[in-house]
């Protein structure tokens, strides 16, 4: 957005912002105003006396976005004073998609002059919008000021705006910037993103290589395609080895053997660039679906059902209830991807999952916070698949033998797919 844009009150009147106090409940929203509302505080029950500020990255590029913004969080964790608390933070334009600019709310309890420093040298340097929250006069109401940046960074206020109330979007605002973000829907969308990332990410070059010499697949495949989704430690690995001995057939995995050596790198990307790694490997992996169903039946290690559940899972912030509903498009398949024949999910209770972890030797040391945040995402990530369509997946429960879950998941694939 354009320094002009966040300037003049005409155009910034319509973004609501955003802040993350509490994972568990709403966001507070809050607009900037000419002067202050009749209605109650805005930071009433979750601000004292510290002192706040805002931070936005300041680009038109969406590649140089992701990266600033992924890297700053870790900057500001390691930089700020530890008194000081980083919340996310969007400004957006209500239920407008594409219109989500993310940043950080800093809560900053340390009353010492660090917090000031640090900011002053991301101004001076970094394209980032600062701006500080002031609660002012008798009535204790908030104001924001917008910085400019000079070379000894902190320059001067720009714009002093009135911290007003705003009004629950009817979508939170996490939602908004999915598509194409954290999701895509065509080869070409995920292609254009790691094409704009060769010359910072050098690997890019090596995975569109790859993804260049691709097969091409038909839409109709001769023998049946069957996918297997579902959390990590559900049985996969287990089932899709049974079952392809079971019935003859192909194993294959997304993202595939081929994409091994690069998965570690994009894994440490920012979600925009992490997902459209992901999303290609669907198509390297179609292609070789097409090749081998002309042969034999293909059983499928995870396919698109975990790119799009778990990019949406992580994208949307907070509860369950955030998750955009079902019948949006963010859980539609993509027009140009293979679609299988049938998809199943694996389901088991959080006990019996973790469980099964701690047999197979990890996640021992998982805090309570953590885990209770990770449930939080496990229910988002399992929600979410069960929302998308075009195949819908079929959930198996997972937690008899694996005998009991291979004769189960057998039964079902004659019957869908009379095989
Ligand atoms: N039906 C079952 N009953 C009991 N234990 C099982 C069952 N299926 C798999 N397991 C065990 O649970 C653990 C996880 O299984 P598996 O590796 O097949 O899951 P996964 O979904 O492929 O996991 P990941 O996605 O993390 O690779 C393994 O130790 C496996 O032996
Ligand atoms: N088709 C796929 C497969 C995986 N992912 C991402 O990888 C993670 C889970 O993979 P495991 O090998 O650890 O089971 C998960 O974070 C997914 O986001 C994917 O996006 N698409």
């Amino acid at each position: 957005m354009a320094r002009r844009m966040m300037s003049r009150l005409g155009q910034w009147s319509s973004y609501v912002f955003a802040v993350d106090f509490d994972m568990n409940s709403d966001p507070i929203y809050f607009a900037l105003a000419s002067k202050h509302s009749e209605r109650p505080q805005v930071f009433r029950n979750v601000l004292a006396d510290e002192i706040c500020y805002s931070l936005h990255v300041q680009s038109d590029d969406k590649i140089e976005r992701a990266k600033f913004y992924g890297g700053l969080k870790n900057k500001l964790s390691k930089e700020l004073p530890p008194e000081c608390t980083i919340l996310e933070m969007s400004t957006f334009q209500p239920n407008v998609k594409d219109s989500v600019i993310k940043g950080y709310f800093l809560k900053d309890a340390s009353k010492s002059s660090a917090t000031e420093r640090v900011l002053g040298e991301l101004l001076r340097n970094d394209p980032v919008y600062v701006c500080s929250y002031l609660c002012e006069g008798e009535d204790r109401q908030w104001s924001q000021h917008l910085w400019s940046n000079t070379e000894d960074g902190w320059g001067e206020v720009l714009e002093k705006y009135c911290v007003v109330p705003a009004e629950k979007p009817e979508h939170h605002p996490s939602t908004l910037n999915i598509i194409n973000y954290d999701v895509f829907y065509s080869f070409e969308d995920a292609y254009k993103v790691l094409q704009q990332c060769v010359d910072i990410i050098p690997e890019s070059k090596a995975v569109l290589e790859l993804v260049d010499q691709r097969l091409k697949s038909k839409e109709k495949t001769d023998f049946p395609v069957i996918v297997i989704e579902g959390l990590d430690a559900t049985g996969k690995t287990t089932l899709t080895e049974s079952l392809t001995e079971a019935l003859g057939a192909t194993l294959l995995k997304s993202p595939p053997q081929c994409l091994s050596p690069w998965r570690a790198r994009f894994d440490t990307e920012p979600p925009l660039i992490r997902r459209a790694f992901y999303a290609l490997g669907n198509y390297l992996t179609a292609g070789q679906i097409g090749q081998e169903a002309r042969q034999t039946p293909v059983i499928v290690d995870r396919y698109w059902h975990s790119t799009a559940a778990y990019a949406i899972a992580t994208a949307v912030g907070g509860k369950l209830g955030n998750l955009p509903q079902a019948g949006s498009e963010v859980y539609g398949w993509p027009g140009d991807l293979l679609r299988p024949s049938l998809v199943l999910m694996l389901s088991l209770s959080s006990q019996e999952r973790m469980r099964r972890l701690q047999v197979r030797g990890q996640d021992k040391t998982m805090e309570e916070e953590e885990l209770e945040a990770n449930h939080l995402f496990r229910q988002k990530v399992e929600e979410a698949y069960q929302r998308i369509e075009g195949p819908a997946c079929v959930t198996v429960d997972a937690s008899p033998s694996p005998d009991q879950v291979l004769q189960q998941v057998l039964l079902l694939i004659r019957e869908k797919c009379h095989l």
